[in-house]
């Protein structure tokens, strides 16, 4: 027998024998699991035979409540067991098919032999609890098998490095229990693994890369040091993959202190966080708190204003007729995107402070009952070296005392009787109690019950308005925003200034704020009303980060003062455009605080996409193809009807295999037309910025939704000169191109776009039809 074959049946020797482990394990929680059950429907049966209720003295009751209490803990106590041995029975299911990925053969200085150590999705220790057969991937120990390969080799513990030899490295492919393939590596983890992984059809869902992460992405996913850690990955380059294992690898880590709730990914669209949703529960972990920052800025500004989606922001960019509004609103999109702006504003803010913060009446029932001009001179009278939100804090209560001057007064009104005899038995007999009790009490000897009824009425009508007086709502937030634009003399105002300021009031009188306009106006909220930051999130994840502009970045620093964060993003890919210097991916660093790291090799796509992409990719910067081969991409010209020949590319895509096949648009509205077009030929789904999820199939998407998502093929429809035509669209068609795994094909009834005349001809094929 071979030294090989030797080797793998050593191999399948060992699996087998963990399987057994696994085995008997698996039959010791049964049981466990099997009485656990039945402890707690007894528990629950018999819950209040159990506790012993007397409510006669204080005493019996308190003693009641002890004893209900106790009853209770027990309860849940056996339950949070039972859904432990749950979630260990459901990692031991998923190792029984795939013990580990992965060995190496380590020797710490100062010891004379090699430990063979196996890798896995998680920990298994033997039946004695002695040693451990598998290692969690994301054990100290387990860096050494992502890091290095054989020779010298060092890890870090709590202790400190641990230093020595790497003897070996082994890469194993195990379904089922049985060894499908076995390779040992250098440090690259497996060509040939990486190969079966990215040759595979795409999947509607994304999936776990524990087994194959790449040197590059292991530091990603282990730092630890640094506040801001930012990624700066060309298309494909596994930066999502990496914040997913990162994520579980923290959670891992710091177990004892981190939970789901401290973690919070903001996500570029509703389908990307469901496409993604899969991988943290696939390791063993929950899924942390997921948002799109659209989401999360409409949360915090409340619903009474409407905020432009980013989407139809990109949407109305592109569909925009290139007249004389078209540069006034880049202009104002460019401003207000700025930290020039963000300056602007602390500079308004700061003139607040002496005058200029507008109020609302407090009103009662169509009563003005303290007016906004009382409001504001009271503001005003107060010391103005106070912080604004301090001083709202003194005006607050300063109007409270003022509305419960006014609520005495109401009580003998006439609407209160009305609202009297609104009221119902219970409240009537509650009343009753309540004047049998006071009737020792000299103190309310003169009450009578309809007093009583009067206060109880007239302090319901009050609430709602003293709540508000609290949460401040009697500053005018928008009216005060407002007169920026208006009112305040703007030095070194930005080109377009007075376009700006008209478009901007005209918006803002209708209650609506433009996506650019969104953070800019909850930014100028949380500063006037005073301190929201966010002390609970301790993790944020940031994906396409390029789509954040300088000024929302800015506001996500403020907001989030104590979290650390991870920003991922590609500036190629950057659809709204941001200049370059101002992107939260190229940081100034200038206190050490940010670590910035580059992938510039791409998984996804084969080789062949890969190198015609990069011919345009807008920063062309050096990006690295993995090895893998496929058909050159396609350029179709075909004649002014695209019916036939579209339906005949996507026949033949069908017919290399391919499952998940998207025509990717420009815009919504080139989508919409299409639909149009082949709605009776062809079943074609169609995905808009409400979609959730999808199935595999044929999908129609414009190409600012199919951020961060792949599919098997991408036909893109319209590649004319005329669609994608002047440099703002270059990031656009370079996503676009970039979503393929497989093949791309391109169609076009006329001129080429002049990204792809940058392309050398030997690049792809072109058909003409
Ligand atoms: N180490 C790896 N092992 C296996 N597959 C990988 C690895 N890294 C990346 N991939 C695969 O490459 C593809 C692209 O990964 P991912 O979506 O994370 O990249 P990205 O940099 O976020 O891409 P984009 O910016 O274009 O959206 C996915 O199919 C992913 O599974």
């Amino acid at each position: 027998m071979s030294e090989e074959n030797k080797n793998r049946e050593a191999e399948q020797h060992r699996v087998n024998h963990v399987i057994e482990e696994i085995d008997q394990r698996q039959e010791k929680l049964y049981t466990k699991l099997a009485g656990l059950k039945e402890s707690v429907i007894n528990l629950r049966q018999n819950f209040w035979e159990d506790v012993s209720v007397n409510l006669e003295e204080s005493d019996d009751v308190i003693e009641t409540h002890a004893s209900i209490k106790q009853q209770a803990e027990l309860l849940s106590e056996r339950e949070l067991f039972h859904g432990k041995i749950d979630e260990e029975l459901k990692t031991l299911k998923k190792l029984k098919n795939n013990p580990y990925f992965g060995r190496i053969d380590f020797r710490e200085d100062g010891e004379s032999t090699s430990e063979p150590i196996y890798i896995g999705i998680a920990s298994l220790m033997d039946h004695n609890d002695d040693d451990f057969l598998v290692f969690d991937w994301r054990a100290p120990i387990s860096s050494l098998y992502y890091d290095y390969s054989s020779g010298k080799a060092q890890y870090q513990t709590m202790d400190g490095t641990i230093t020595g030899e790497m003897t070996l490295k082994r890469q194993f492919m195990i379904r089922n229990g049985a060894i499908k393939g076995m390779f040992d590596t250098g440090v690259t983890i497996g060509d040939e693994l990486l190969q079966q992984a990215l040759g595979n059809n795409a999947s509607t869902t994304m999936k776990s890369i524990v087994s194959t992460i790449q040197k590059e992405q292991n530091k990603i996913i282990r730092d630890e040091q640094h506040r801001f850690l930012v990624v700066q990955g060309v298309a494909g380059s596994g930066k999502t993959s990496a914040a997913l294992q990162r994520i579980a690898y923290l959670m891992y880590r710091y177990r004892e202190t981190l939970n789901k709730d401290n973690v919070v990914l903001f996500s570029p669209n509703p389908l990307f966080s469901s496409y993604v949703a899969n991988v943290l529960p696939e390791l063993g972990e929950a899924n942390v708190r997921q948002t799109t920052f659209y989401e999360y800025l409409v949360d915090k500004i409340g619903s009474k204003l409407t905020v432009e989606s980013p989407f139809q922001h990109m949407e109305d960019k592109l569909t925009e007729v290139r007249d004389t509004h078209y540069h006034t609103k880049k202009a104002c999109i460019d401003y207000k995107s700025s930290l020039n702006f963000k300056q602007h504003l602390d500079e308004y803010m700061s003139s607040l402070t002496k005058d200029g913060l507008q109020f609302k009446n407090i009103s009662f029932r169509k009563e003005v009952l303290v007016t906004k001009e009382q409001i504001r001179d009271y503001f005003y009278s107060l010391d103005p070296t106070v912080a604004i939100p301090n001083k709202l804090e003194l005006v607050a209560k300063w109007l409270l005392r003022e509305i419960k001057k006014q609520q005495q007064n109401e009580k003998n009104k006439d609407w209160v009787m009305e609202q009297m005899e609104l009221l119902d038995k219970e409240e009537y007999l509650q009343a009753h109690y309540h004047m049998q009790a006071q009737d020792q009490d000299e103190l309310y000897a003169d009450e009578t019950e309809e007093d009583f009824l009067r206060g109880k009425v007239v302090q319901e009508a009050f609430a709602s308005l003293k709540q508000k007086v609290k949460q401040f709502q009697f500053v005018h937030i928008l009216e005060t925003y407002k007169k920026l634009f208006t009112d305040w003399p703007l030095k070194n105002a930005p080109e377009y200034w007075d376009d700006i300021r008209e478009w901007t009031s005209k918006d803002l009188s209708q209650g609506y704020l433009a996506w650019e306009e969104a953070t800019a106006f909850l930014y100028f909220k949380v500063c006037i009303l005073g301190d929201t930051t966010d002390r609970s999130v301790r993790h944020l994840f940031i994906d396409e980060a390029q789509d954040y502009s300088p000024f929302q970045f800015a506001y996500i620093k403020e907001q989030f003062p104590y979290t650390r964060m991870t920003l991922l993003g590609d500036i190629n890919q950057a659809i709204y455009t941001h200049e370059i210097k101002g992107s939260p991916l190229v940081p100034n660093n200038e206190d050490g605080s940010y670590e910035r790291i580059v992938l510039t090799k791409s998984y996804r796509s084969t080789k062949q996409i890969v190198d015609f992409t990069t011919y345009f990719a807008p920063e062309g910067e050096m990006i690295e193809p993995f090895n893998r081969e496929g058909q050159k991409p396609e350029l179709v010209i075909h004649q002014g009807n695209i019916v036939e020949p579209l339906l005949a590319k996507i026949k033949a895509l069908q017919e290399n295999g391919h499952e998940t096949i998207a025509l990717i648009c420009k815009t919504q509205q080139e989508c919409d037309e299409l639909l149009e077009l082949l709605s009776d030929s062809l079943l074609v789904t169609q995905i808009n910025e409400k979609t959730r999820s999808y199935q595999k199939g044929i999908l129609l998407l414009p190409v600012y939704l199919a951020k961060g998502i792949e599919f098997d093929a991408v036909v893109i429809p319209n590649v004319s000169e005329a669609m994608y035509a002047g440099e703002a669209e270059r990031t656009l068609f370079y996503t676009a191109c970039t979503r393929a795994m497989h093949e791309l094909v391109m169609l076009t009834d006329g001129k080429r776009c002049p990204f792809i005349l940058e392309v050398p001809e030997d690049k792809y094929k072109v058909i003409t039809g």
